[in-house]
């Protein structure tokens, strides 16, 4: 009999391949999806446009943080896909489907938290929609402004150039570790667990350190939103090339986090290569590693992998995916 297919059948990128092509352009694009953020033309310039969402019980539970929690990480997980682009964070619109039964303090809390994260990064929230559904969603567009440079793209990593991280590895996918071990944010934790947790309900992706790195000319950037080894791999993808990661650079995030993982019966280091969600910036810089990255490995000719000290290409899929476990 005739199988249907399902969503789950396939993977984000499969399904991705499948929906892009039939959607339309126009005249202003400059680049249409594929990357961090689309690059739109505007005729006094350029800017960058993109959209994340966050599903109650996918992304957060009501119970593990506060409304603000979930405002602050909306903000911030946009922020990091515009600062990937090498633009500076503009404005914001908000989606938010709220089921009728939720608290309005629920609600007012968010909006602290995401006037808090906007603040930070001097981003104005400027509009938004509301609707009722069975879970709170929430729904965030955000603009950034190239200010006259070139956009850095996933596909600028060539042979021989450095490949840098800045931000944390790990710690989100450790906070919720522990959170989904029964810990809640105000229970006594101890100062690791403590930190994780936090670094999951608030992340701090490095925007000024981006920008930064766009002004320094680096030739290839991402957002790490669904861990290393999986965003690394679309890099590679994109740039036709391998991603040599060395273990040596990422030992001492590993080692930071080892005692936590072995609390939580998990393992750090596939916190480290396959967490997603701490929202750090991968870039490629072939001159001087830029302030505020680090060093964690080098860029080679090659099919497009991704490998740990140049040993077997790590499955490119390894890390968060909404559909399928591949
Ligand atoms: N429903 C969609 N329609 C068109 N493009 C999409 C859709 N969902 C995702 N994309 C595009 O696919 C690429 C990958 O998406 P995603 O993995 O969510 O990126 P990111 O990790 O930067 O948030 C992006 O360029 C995004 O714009
Ligand atoms: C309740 C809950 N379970 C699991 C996770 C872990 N998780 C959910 S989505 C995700 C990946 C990042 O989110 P995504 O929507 O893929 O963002 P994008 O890649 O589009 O930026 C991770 C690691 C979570 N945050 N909350
Ligand atoms: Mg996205
Ligand atoms: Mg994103
Ligand atoms: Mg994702």
């Amino acid at each position: 009999m005739h199988q249907v297919e399902r969503v789950q059948d396939l993977t984000e990128d499969e399904l991705l391949e499948r929906v892009v092509p039939l959607l339309p352009a126009s005249a202003a694009r400059v680049l249409g999806p594929g990357d961090d953020a689309a690059v739109v033309a505007a005729p006094d310039g350029r800017f960058v446009v993109t959209t994340d969402v966050l599903v109650e019980d996918r992304h957060f539970r009501r119970a593990w943080g506060s409304g603000a929690d979930v405002g602050w990480r909306a903000v911030m997980q946009n922020l990091a896909d515009v600062a990937a682009m090498g633009a500076r964070p503009t404005a914001i619109v908000t989606s938010l489907v709220l089921p009728g039964d939720l608290e309005v303090a629920w609600v007012e809390d968010f909006a602290h938290g995401m006037a808090q994260a906007c603040r930070i990064h001097a981003v104005g929230a400027e509009g938004g929609d509301l609707s009722g559904g069975p879970v709170v969603m929430v729904s965030v567009t955000a603009h950034g402004d190239l200010e006259g440079r070139a956009p850095v793209l996933r596909d600028g990593a060539r042979p021989g150039a450095r490949i840098c991280h800045a931000g944390r590895l790990g710690w989100s996918a450790a906070g919720l570790a522990v959170l989904e071990a029964g810990f809640t944010s105000d229970d006594h934790l101890e100062a690791e667990a403590r930190d994780a947790v936090g670094r999951f309900l608030r992340p701090r992706p490095p925007v000024a350190a981006g920008l930064r790195a766009a002004e320094a000319g680096v030739e290839a950037m991402m957002d790490v939103s669904d861990g290393l080894l999986r965003d690394a791999g679309r890099m590679a993808r994109a740039s036709g090339v391998v991603l040599d990661l060395s273990s040596q650079a990422i030992a001492a995030d590993v080692a930071a986090l080892e005692a936590l993982a072995h609390a939580c019966g998990q393992d750090a280091l596939s916190w480290v290569l396959t967490g997603g969600e701490d929202h750090g910036l991968l870039a490629v810089v072939e001159g001087e590693v830029p302030e505020g990255f680090r060093q964690i490995g080098t860029v080679r000719a090659g099919e497009p992998a991704v490998t740990v000290d140049g040993g077997p290409p790590s499955v490119l899929g390894s890390g968060w995916d909404h559909f399928s476990g591949r």
